[in-house]
């Protein structure tokens, strides 16, 4: 073996880059974003000011939020051509790779593709938050056969994309909890799919491809493909007896339980875990049926006592879009369209202080030698 230095499998407590825009702070359990607590910023700030804390380093005045919007708004249109390519793709193309697809595809109508500045990539983030909601409803809507629906601009931004899935407009308690899951979502440190995206735009790569690259990433189910991988569990086990026996058994054939661990919070609950637990109790209260809720709290018991694992978000996320009619294969470009911001800020701070990622390796494999090489020439 060929030692080049310390080797840490899957990176485990490598620093990868220094950022201003988060950090888990698993000492004073805290995410911090920007300098606040995302927790604390879920429960008083809805998504467009995290956007904006995001890619501007501040919340924004009353006046630049409505400003804000209206950009938004003006980039909620998706080429039709974008539409076209996805009507084409066999109707079996799960969501995920769609949306792969559309961000892959928007890069060709950038007319500024090769600037790589802050002021440049900042615009091109609107871009993107404007369209990837579009592209995640109508990627889902196509693939389905149904009719591609339009953006409805009287509505707030959460809306209009619980809109544009659903087709109908979401009740004000649903447009909260909706909106409070993308705050919940939108920005979590260095997760794979942002390390990913960030080793891309080191490359001088732009942020098209940064992104393309982080959906595939996201999609896994390691990682945000674990919030649809709970509701099929959730769904085979269908009552909280069946839920505990299916953990169990998972347990006992040694196979991972999704929606439970995490490298970062691995001996403590996920705190945006308890934040989509709430809604959860809210959204059963309010429809007087507390199955869901009852069989997750179930299954954390299960979990804690046999594996001492908790929650991560995924685990409560997923009910919770159960519970707000949401279709399962749309759970994680959802969990991406919200990520779309903390995504686009590191591909930000990449490009303003860009070094090549180029890790070494140990080398494990056997070394030659080439004088019986040369023996062995015909
Ligand atoms: C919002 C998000 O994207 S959060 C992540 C969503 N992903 C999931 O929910 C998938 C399920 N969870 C997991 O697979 C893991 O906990 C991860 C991938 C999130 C973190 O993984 P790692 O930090 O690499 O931990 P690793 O997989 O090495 O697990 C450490 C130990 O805990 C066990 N473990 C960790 N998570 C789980 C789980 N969900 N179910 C069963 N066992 C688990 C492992 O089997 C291992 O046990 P061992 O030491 O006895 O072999
Ligand atoms: O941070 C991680 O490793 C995964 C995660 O929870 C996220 O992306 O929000």
């Amino acid at each position: 073996m060929t030692t080049q230095g310390n080797y840490s499998p899957g990176l485990d407590g490598i620093i990868a880059a220094e950022t201003k825009l988060s950090f888990l702070d698993t000492v004073h359990s805290e995410i911090v974003i920007q300098g606040y607590d995302l927790i604390k910023l879920s429960e008083s700030h809805d998504y467009l000011d995290i956007v904006h804390l995001l890619l501007h380093d501040r919340f924004p005045t009353s006046e630049e939020k409505a400003i804000q919007e209206k950009t938004l708004q003006d980039e909620y249109v998706v080429p039709e051509d974008i539409l076209e390519i996805l009507k084409l793709l066999p109707k079996k193309t799960h969501p995920m790779d769609g949306l792969r697809t559309g961000i892959s595809a928007l890069a060709g109508f950038d007319p500024h593709i090769n600037d790589r500045s802050s002021t440049v990539n900042k615009k091109r983030a609107y871009t993107l938050l404007g369209k990837v909601p579009n592209i995640v409803a109508n990627s889902y809507r196509v693939l389905n056969k149904q009719e591609v629906v339009s953006p409805n601009k009287d509505l707030s931004y959460s809306a209009n994309f619980y809109y544009m899935i659903t087709g109908k407009e979401p009740s004000a308690v649903e447009e909260k909890i909706f909106d409070q899951s993308l705050v919940l979502y939108s920005e979590h440190e260095m997760p794979n799919s942002t390390f990913t995206a960030r080793v891309i735009a080191s490359t001088q790569s732009d942020l098209y491809g940064a992104l393309t690259g982080a959906v595939a990433s996201l999609k896994g189910s390691l990682h945000g493909g674990a919030n649809e991988a709970v509701m099929y569990m959730l769904l085979e086990a269908g009552t909280v007896e069946k839920f505990e026996q299916l953990l169990k058994q998972k347990l006992v054939n040694k196979e991972k339980i999704m929606g439970f661990g995490h490298r970062v919070y691995m001996k403590k609950m996920d705190p945006r875990a308890l934040i989509m637990k709430k809604a959860l109790k809210q959204l059963c209260d309010a429809k007087g049926d507390d199955l869901l809720y009852k069989m997750c709290e179930a299954g954390e018991v299960v979990m804690e006592r046999e594996k001492g694992l908790y929650p991560n978000l995924d685990y409560y996320a997923a009910p919770v879009y159960y519970m707000l009619g949401l279709p399962i294969e749309i759970y994680t470009p959802i969990f991406f369209s919200a990520r779309t911001v903390g995504l686009c800020a590191h591909v930000v701070e990449q490009h303003a202080n860009n070094r090549l990622f180029r890790p070494r390796v140990n080398y494990i494999g056997v070394r030659h030698n080439h004088n019986v090489l040369s023996n062995l020439k015909p």
